[in-house]
């Protein structure tokens, strides 16, 4: 058979980090990568660095980060999963300026968000968290106050995404009546409704809900000057970013009990991994639902993830096809058999694809196929050439100005 890849597939090594699903492994595998190393947890700092150091993929969930330092020192590194949605731990852009492209799972996670804020509503509606430590610590307190059903009350959601028309969707059908707030226009579904302003959707909401990614904008969303606007006896979930919330502020309202109750999935601070200790302020307020990160964690989701996100590293390094990468630019590619492929990724500068064509053409090299595509400061152009003319056209595109990388599948 002919031999495909400038590396063999045996030899391209994958860093598999946070415990994810082997599913991934099974499709990495399946395709002849079998050069994977796996780690239960999150790393840093020098283990991280030396992790990667001569990784080609790497695959992180929300708690490794991948500066623009580490990514330095990671010289082979070829693409990065993201085996979750949010990507703001890795510098996007460094990896694009290294031509490194991104890829996450943009959906596969968001049902079970949606159903945990369901169930959260709901507990935080009835005094749920509060009535249930009493009771583990032997007592009994059997009283309707401060409980109520959701059926008329108002949801707000911040951010009407994926999970938050989700959630929208569900609570209509509890009764609700739903609320929303986004940077974007958005299109209702059901009979949610819009709200132009943060301080509309605060003041009218029983339940709070963050469905934002982590942005410049984003951080500190909700700090005392919001939780002050939101509805005294109210409710606050976030299943987002642990930035988005000021935590000394809403220690700050609970205490004052003008927010009720709360339920918090993710933190300024997360531990690196399951045997590392967990702190916050919060820890002391039973009225308040503390999970570790785990709105996305079902055995559905985490699987579909697996599945979805390796397949896109499978596929970028067999076809060099970069459809959903987030920080890339997008080619879908057909299939390149009979020929070569060369993928040259370049600044996006004038004058380099020119060059490109001008070198293949001076050194006589027939391009059967040719795609481009550019984002911000990065170009990509994939070119399909003979297999008897693949090393003068890699040389040839190697010399072009302007190159960051270039390889070859076959
Ligand atoms: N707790 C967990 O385990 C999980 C947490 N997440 C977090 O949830 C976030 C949202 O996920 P999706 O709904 O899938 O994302 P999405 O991208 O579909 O939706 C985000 C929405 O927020 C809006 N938005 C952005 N900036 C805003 C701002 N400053 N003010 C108001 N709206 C703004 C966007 O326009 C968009 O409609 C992710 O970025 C991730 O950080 C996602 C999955 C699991
Ligand atoms: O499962 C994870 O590690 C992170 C889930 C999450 O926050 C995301 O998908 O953005």
């Amino acid at each position: 058979m002919t031999q495909r890849l400038s590396v063999q597939k045996d030899k391209l090594k994958f860093v598999l980090l946070e415990g994810i699903h082997p599913s991934a492994l099974d499709v990495l595998e399946r395709d002849g990568y079998t050069n994977v190393q796996t780690h239960p947890k999150a790393l840093a700092g020098a283990e991280l660095v030396d992790a990667i150091a001569d990784a080609h993929f790497v695959g992180i969930r929300s708690r490794t980060h991948l500066t623009e330092s580490v990514l330095a020192r990671a010289p082979k590194l070829t693409a990065v999963g993201a085996f979750c949605i949010g990507t703001n731990q890795i510098d996007l852009k460094a990896a694009a300026r290294r031509g490194i492209p991104v890829f996450n799972a943009p959906f596969s996670n968001t049902r079970s968000v949606a159903e945990l804020v369901l169930a959260e509503i709901i507990m935080l509606m009835r005094g749920i968290p509060e009535k249930n430590a009493i009771l583990h610590r032997g007592g009994w307190v059997k009283s309707a106050a401060n409980s109520y059903e959701v059926r008329g009350k108002t949801l707000g959601i911040i951010g009407y995404g994926h999970i938050g028309t989700q959630i929208g969707v569900l609570a209509e059908q509890l009764g609700m009546r739903v609320v929303f707030y986004d940077i974007e226009a958005k299109l209702p579904l059901g009979n949610a409704r819009q709200v132009a302003t943060l301080p509309e959707l605060l003041a009218q909401s029983d339940v709070v809900s963050l469905h934002v990614p982590e942005t410049p904008a984003t951080r500190n969303m909700i700090g005392a000057e919001q939780l002050a606007q939101m509805k005294p006896g109210s409710h606050l979930i976030n299943a987002s970013r642990g930035t988005v919330v000021d935590i000394d502020a809403l220690v700050d309202a609970l205490e004052r009990k003008h927010v009720l109750g709360a339920a918090i999935d993710v933190f300024p601070v997360e531990p690196q991994g399951n045997d590392s200790r967990f702190e916050s302020p919060l820890t002391r307020f039973e009225n308040v639902i503390l999970t570790p990160h785990i709105g996305g964690s079902t055995s559905e989701a985490q699987e579909n993830i697996g599945r979805e996100v390796a397949t896109k590293l499978v596929r970028y390094s067999n076809n060099g096809s970069t459809v959903s990468a987030v920080n890339f630019p997008e080619v879908s590619l057909p299939e390149h058999t009979g020929k070569c492929r060369l993928l040259h990724i370049h600044h996006n500068v004038p004058g380099v694809m020119a060059h490109v064509n001008e070198r293949l053409s001076a050194a006589g090299i027939n391009i059967a196929a040719q795609y481009l595509q550019t984002r911000e400061d990065v170009g990509y152009v994939v070119v399909d050439v003979d297999a008897s003319a693949s090393q003068i056209a890699l040389s040839e595109l190697c010399a072009v100005e302007g190159t960051i990388r270039c390889r070859i599948l076959y």
